[in-house]
């Protein structure tokens, strides 16, 4: 008998023949994000669950007595509640590499969009605003190339936004990260810098942290004083890695140029929310690897660590955090 699986997001063709393979399944046919209702009820029988972003709790592990694995299909696992999973002897995996050089990508076309206010410019032209009156500085924006950029995560992904800083835009780079990697510096010239010393010396502050109890409001009031008044902040972290009303106040005072952000403290982001009231700030919908090719990558990775721990093999990207399960 195949194990029974559960599918708690949408799925390709190809995707779903895979699992089907090798599983009995059950998937979500609901239109956007499965309610945790059902997720809680759906994980009653099964051994393994595919989510995304889904928040795997002591509550729902405690509703699911057969469960051996959660495989998320996004690199960050801050959904996951780490000690309840190790409680529970539930294995997580996560889809990290496949995504690296597509998030990149988004953090610097985030950083280009605020500095030369791509989307507000644009909205310009379509409402009709430019005409043979407009003055040529109202449209200015800054200069990228040539100034300096502060990382604060050199993982995987920080690594291809360093390298794009570096070489595409030679700007000088800067970051900050638990472990000081000095091959970046001697290879690259990317250089180290205590996280106060970053935000005194960049013009753009890029955030690619995973979302932990110590990266929790990272960026607060203190750091946006810390920041240039010209600089901008770009967010393809996670909402909660900044303080959002010490975000506003600083926009609101000019303490900090403008925000490029893809994530909020609380998505969907609502409407109320006064950063979607700012001109200078850049806002996306959380769509760092959301591209067809990396979220079909993503999605694969994700159903081959789901079939691995539901058949006996040894899933290929076990959060480290979890890893001791595999020994036991
Ligand atoms: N916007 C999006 O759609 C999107 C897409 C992918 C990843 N992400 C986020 O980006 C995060 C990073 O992804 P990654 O694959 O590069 O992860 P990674 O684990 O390879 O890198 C994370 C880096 O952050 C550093 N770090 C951890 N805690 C820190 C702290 N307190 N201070 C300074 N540095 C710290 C680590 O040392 C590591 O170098 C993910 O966890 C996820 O939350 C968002
Ligand atoms: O962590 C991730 O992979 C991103 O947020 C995309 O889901």
């Amino acid at each position: 008998m195949k194990p029974k699986v559960y599918i708690a997001r949408p799925i390709s063709k190809q995707v779903e023949e895979y699992i089907g393979e090798h599983c009995d399944y059950k998937k979500w046919q609901g239109e956007g994000a499965i309610p945790l209702d059902v997720l809680m009820e759906e994980v009653k029988n099964v051994e393994g669950v595919l989510v995304q972003h889904a928040p795997i709790t002591n509550e729902l592990l405690d509703q699911a007595p057969h469960l051996k694995i959660v495989s998320n299909s996004a690199v960050g696992y801050d959904s996951f509640d780490l000690a309840a999973m190790k409680q529970h002897r539930v294995l997580g995996t996560h889809t990290p590499f496949v995504l690296d050089e597509t998030v990149a990508d988004l953090a610097m076309s985030l950083m280009l969009a605020t500095a030369r206010r791509v989307p507000e410019l644009n909205n310009f032209v379509k409402q009709g605003k430019w005409n043979t009156q407009t003055k040529s500085q109202e449209l200015f924006g800054i200069d990228v190339h040539h100034t300096t950029m502060g990382i604060i995560g050199m993982g995987r992904i920080g690594e291809k936004i360093a390298r794009r800083a570096r070489f595409g835009f030679e700007m000088d780079v800067l970051y900050n990260s638990r472990t000081p990697k000095p091959e970046l510096e001697e290879t690259y010239g990317i250089v180290y810098s205590e996280l106060e010393a970053l935000l005194k010396k960049s013009d753009f502050v890029v955030l690619i942290v995973p979302l932990t109890p110590e990266t929790h409001h990272l960026m607060g009031e203190k750091q946006f004083a810390q920041m240039k008044n010209t600089a901008i902040l770009i967010n393809c972290a996670r909402g909660a890695v900044v303080d959002e009303s010490a975000l506003v106040r600083a926009l609101e005072t000019g303490e900090i140029r403008g925000a490029g952000l893809d994530v909020f403290e609380q998505e969907p982001v609502l409407t109320d929310n006064p950063l979607l009231q700012m001109e200078q700030v850049v806002a996306l919908p959380h769509i760092g690897s959301a591209t067809e090719q990396t979220r079909a990558a993503m999605l694969m990775k994700a159903a081959e660590n789901l079939v691995a721990g539901v058949t006996g093999g040894v899933p290929e990207n076990v959060v480290k955090e979890l890893q001791e399960l595999l020994e036991e």
